[in-house]
């Protein structure tokens, strides 16, 4: 599948034309960028060709219409998709969307809240839907991977006739930070799941984002991509004061005040150009403004260092990337000066000698740092291209019989009691993540499991609290606790064996140990679409080219509103060979 990708920053336009099969190839290669009087830069790579020259677009939105032209002219006209980055979902889209005339409504209600970005955002959609209308189009957020981030990180503290309005944090360039702490946890050599990782994006915007283990803790972009660090032409940081100061002092609009925020701050407000290539060469001669607007780049970034590696209670590693992150050594050793205190120390040699080549991910630390430094290249467009052919498989209407997989860890679900006894009285747990099936919901805290030959450590927590607690484990993870444990359905738990679950403030031993049976859950529209009804066994055939499996005898289950997807446990995808997401399609009986 061919999926042309579009992502449109503050300052540029990027686009790429993917091949997306089994590997995710990246064919075509374009930007725009450096908008300045009437042309910019352009910059094409195909194959060997790498041809960089003068554009005559004076805006990034006069630069996607010479899209389609570039595309044209290197003979690429075979399309079977489209993914555009959309810079903000609200709360609205947690997933790459196929957008129709309601959803781009939608998006296009957004706009106040990324005035900077989603206008070019829309613009690349009408473009495409008027040049292809038969083409899907995908939108991929920068606001989903931080739906994760914990009430405490998103809530400003105002009024509640505020909050209710929308007013909460969002924090953007999620796909970028999901893509590099995926890409510093493969060099380093862990699972994301085990780490503790800041990730420092440094483009024309910038962010800085906490990711715990794998999800979204809190970034330092908020309801806007105005809030956090110093960028090319936003500010960032600034005392809310600064409103009523600005108003009464120098009688300035709301639309004046935010304009200047927005597009005359930031490295352009502090050093006259919004361009860190400039500052850095202004600086290196000797110019005081640049100079200062260098340290405060960097002292910015490194106090959100610091904030994040305390909220998440530690810190593994830290990743660079984005224009600045990418190619400034000189920003990457003046933001990691001073805190060898906490572990982190940069190797100077390997910081100046970094060579991202062909996705490399350099270690830039030095012999004995604790915390590790990564660079990276950051992959907003493969990462658009590869969720834009996945959302299609899921969403795609003419074929209704792909089912998405989801691959259930060892898990539990908790009684009133069994919190009480294991977190102390009315204890609440914290919902961390949104599960895909509709209220369902993991909760930050964890649990062990103990048997008689083992313990099992940090098991998930999945809510709404249920009347039984039931405790969900894998075959392998029976073997490892010392327990014979049954197959059995959801909810059938007469004549379970017990084990011992051990929370912070106590244990609790309870009968309900079972090994889940597969099974299907689905709603009535999608049931009858795929031709079953609740309580029927069908053959779900998985067809992953080494290790293609069918599993028979799986359960379907239908309720009213849920999310239709397959639910197996890690013994059968590892059996399937099922590393993160997988589809599966219905045998005909
Ligand atoms: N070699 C370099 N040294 C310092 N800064 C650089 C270098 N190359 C690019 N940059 C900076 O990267 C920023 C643009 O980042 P980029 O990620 O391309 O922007 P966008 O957010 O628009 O995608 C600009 O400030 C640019 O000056
Ligand atoms: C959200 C944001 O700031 O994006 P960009 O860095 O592309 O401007
Ligand atoms: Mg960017």
């Amino acid at each position: 599948m061919q999926i042309l990708v579009f992502n449109a920053g503050s300052s540029s336009l990027k686009f790429g034309l993917f091949s997306v099969d089994r590997e995710t190839r990246e064919v075509f290669k374009g930007s725009y960028e450096r908008f300045r009087n009437g042309e910019c830069d352009y910059r094409f790579r195909h194959g060997e060709t790498d041809e960089r020259g003068a554009a005559p677009f004076a805006s990034l939105r006069e630069a996607l219409t010479g899209v389609p032209d570039a595309l044209m002219r290197f003979g690429l006209g075979s399309i079977d998709a489209v993914g555009h980055r959309i810079v903000h979902g609200g709360a609205q889209f947690s997933a790459p969307t196929l957008l129709d005339d309601a959803r781009v409504e939608t998006i296009a209600s957004l706009t106040p809240l990324a005035p900077l970005h989603l206008p070019a955002n829309l613009e690349a959609v009408r473009l495409c839907r008027a040049l292809w209308p038969e083409l899907p189009q995908v939108a991929v957020f920068d606001t989903a991977f931080h739906l994760t981030n914990p009430a405490f990180a998103t809530t400003y503290a105002v009024p509640l006739q505020w909050r209710d309005a929308g007013l909460r944090r969002y924090g953007f360039h999620g796909t970028s930070h999901k893509y590099v702490a995926g890409r510093a946890a493969e060099e380093i050599g862990r699972a994301l799941g085990d780490l503790q990782l800041v990730s420092i994006h440094l483009g024309n915007g910038a962010s800085v984002c906490a990711v715990n283990r794998g999800q979204s803790m809190d970034s330092s972009m908020g309801m806007t991509p105005l809030e956090g660090l110093v960028m090319g032409t936003r500010s960032g940081d600034i005392d809310p004061g600064a409103f009523g100061f600005l108003f009464r002092e120098l009688g300035l609009s709301v639309q004046e005040i935010e304009d200047a925020l927005y597009d005359e701050s930031g490295l352009k407000g502090l050093a006259g150009s919004s361009d860190m290539r400039d500052i850095e060469d202004r600086a290196a001669k000797g110019d005081p403004q640049a100079q200062l607007a260098i340290e405060i780049y960097a002292y910015r970034v490194r106090k959100y260092v610091g904030a994040y590696a305390a909220a998440m209670g530690g810190l593994d590693a830290i990743v660079f990337t984005g224009g600045i992150g990418e190619n400034s050594p000189s920003m990457r050793r003046r933001i990691c000066e001073g805190l060898g205190f906490m572990g982190l120390q940069l190797d100077h040699d390997r910081n100046m000698a970094a060579n991202l080549a062909d996705r490399a991910a350099p270690q830039i630390q030095a012999y004995g740092s604790r915390v590790r430094i990564v660079v990276t290249e950051t992959a907003e467009q493969l990462m658009i291209a590869r969720e834009t052919a996945a959302a299609l498989v899921s969403e795609r209407p003419e074929s209704p019989l792909r089912l998405p997989i989801a691959v259930s860890g060892r898990h539990v679900h908790l009684s009133r009691e069994a919190v009480d006894a294991l977190f102390g009285t009315d204890y609440e747990l914290t919902h961390a993540t949104l599960l895909r099936q509709p209220g369902h919901w993991s909760a930050k805290e964890r649990v062990a499991l103990v048997g008689p030959k083992g313990r099992l450590e940090r098991v998930a927590i999945l809510g709404p609290l249920r009347e039984r607690t039931q405790i969900e484990v894998s075959r392998t993870d029976s073997f490892a606790l010392g327990i014979d444990v049954p197959v059995r359905d959801s909810g059938r738990l007469e004549g379970t064996p017990q084990v011992t679950i051990e929370g912070p403030a106590g244990s609790f031993t309870t009968d309900g140990l079972i090994i889940a049976a597969r099974h299907i859950h689905t709603n009535p529209a999608d049931a009858a679409r795929l031709g079953v009804e609740d309580g029927d066994y069908v053959d779900v055939r998985i067809a992953d080219e080494d290790r293609a499996l069918t599993f028979s005898r799986t359960l379907v289950r239908v309720g009213t509103d849920s999310f239709t997807e397959v639910h197996i446990d890690t013994d059968e995808a590892n059996a399937a060979g099922i590393e993160v997401s997988a589809t599966g399609e219905l045998v005909e009986p």
